[in-house]
């Protein structure tokens, strides 16, 4: 089980049973992948069977445990079954990464009601409800960690009104939800990515596409970010390195969401222009 390089110890997640929702494709799948090389038995869930099917074949191929579960993150009922399903088939859950999410880009003024509503519904209602779920059938009494997926938001999301409300409130109840559970042994945590090259990206209408790729060269690395630096991330935070560490968001950009006007990230500085060689210490 080395195919991924990873640098976590092999054994990591032994006995630990890992729920990953949208883990299907693109970061989900990456990091179901990278559970399952590390020894968990990992669930991952979707709308969408074939996609499933497709990402638990990729995982045994790969030597890793996996079950699939159809269930869209909306349906309050679906979930609370889901967790009945993991309850039945592996007796506990330890980690949950509540991946699952998604939006279209619009200008705020074009969303309409049922546009808006669907990605509130699927972004914060959604991963509200697998996080409740979780708690009250699994974590309330033996702990476990959650990882949530959210976005840079920090300073707005143009063309993206509803998901960066969305995943701002999901921000806050990182926070609340690892003060109320943290007494129950639950760490509660988040991650934020910027642009990362995935499947979910080709989902745009390619009227978009150049846009993306352009602003996604507008960080410190002037790249986009890859599915396996985002899993790295969630490893850690599920993982017993992260355990002092709770109500945390972990910005995974390149330094995209702290752009300074004084330090473009194209390199070309306003600042008075001192040569390299007069700048080192
Ligand atoms: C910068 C990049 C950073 C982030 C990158 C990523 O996240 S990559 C990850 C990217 N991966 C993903 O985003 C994947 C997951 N995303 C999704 O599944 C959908 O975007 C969803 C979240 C809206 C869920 O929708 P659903 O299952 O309920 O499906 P539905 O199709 O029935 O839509 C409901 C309503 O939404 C509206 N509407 C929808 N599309 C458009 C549009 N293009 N235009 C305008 N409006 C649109 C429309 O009103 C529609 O109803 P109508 O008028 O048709 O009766
Ligand atoms: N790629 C990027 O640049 C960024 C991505 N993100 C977020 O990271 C997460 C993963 O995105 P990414 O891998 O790029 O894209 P994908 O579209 O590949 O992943 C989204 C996954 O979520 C699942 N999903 C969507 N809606 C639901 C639902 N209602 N119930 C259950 N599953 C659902 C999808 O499967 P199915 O359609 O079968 O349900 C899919 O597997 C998303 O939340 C995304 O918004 C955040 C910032 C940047």
């Amino acid at each position: 089980m080395s195919a991924l390089n990873s640098i976590f110890s092999p054994a990591l997640f032994k006995d630990k049973n890992v729920l990953v929702t949208g883990g299907g494709s693109g970061l989900g799948l990456r990091a179901a992948r990278e559970f399952a090389a590390l020894g968990a038995t990992v669930f991952i869930c979707g709308r969408t069977q074939e996609k499933l099917d497709r990402a638990v074949k990729a995982i045994h191929g790969e030597g890793g445990r996996v079950e699939s579960v159809v269930c869209d993150i909306r349906d309050r009922d679906a979930v609370v079954e889901l967790m009945q399903t993991v309850s039945d088939q592996a007796g506990k859950l330890d980690i949950l990464i509540n991946n699952a999410g998604g939006q279209f880009p619009a200008p705020a003024e074009t969303i309409s009601a049922k546009g808006w509503q669907a990605v509130i519904d699927t972004n914060l209602t959604g991963t509200f409800n697998v996080m409740q779920a979780a708690f009250n059938k699994h974590f309330r009494k033996k702990g476990g960690a959650v990882v949530n997926v959210i976005a840079d938001m920090w300073q707005g999301f143009p063309m993206m009104a509803h998901t960066g409300a969305a995943r701002a409130a999901v921000d806050n109840l990182t926070k609340t939800l690892a003060n109320e559970w943290g007494r129950h042994g639950v760490r509660v945590n988040a991650v934020a990515p910027g642009i990362i090259r995935t499947s979910g990206l080709e989902t745009y209408d390619p009227a978009v596409r150049p846009m993306i790729e352009e602003a996604g060269k507008q960080n410190q690395a002037a790249r986009m970010g890859t599915e396996a630096e985002v899993a790295a991330a969630l490893v850690f935070l599920a993982s017993p390195a992260a355990a002092y560490i709770t109500g945390a968001t972990l910005r995974i950009d390149g330094g995209q969401s702290i752009f300074h006007p004084l330090y473009p990230p194209n390199g070309e500085r306003v600042w008075p222009a001192f040569d390299d060689e007069n700048e080192k210490p």
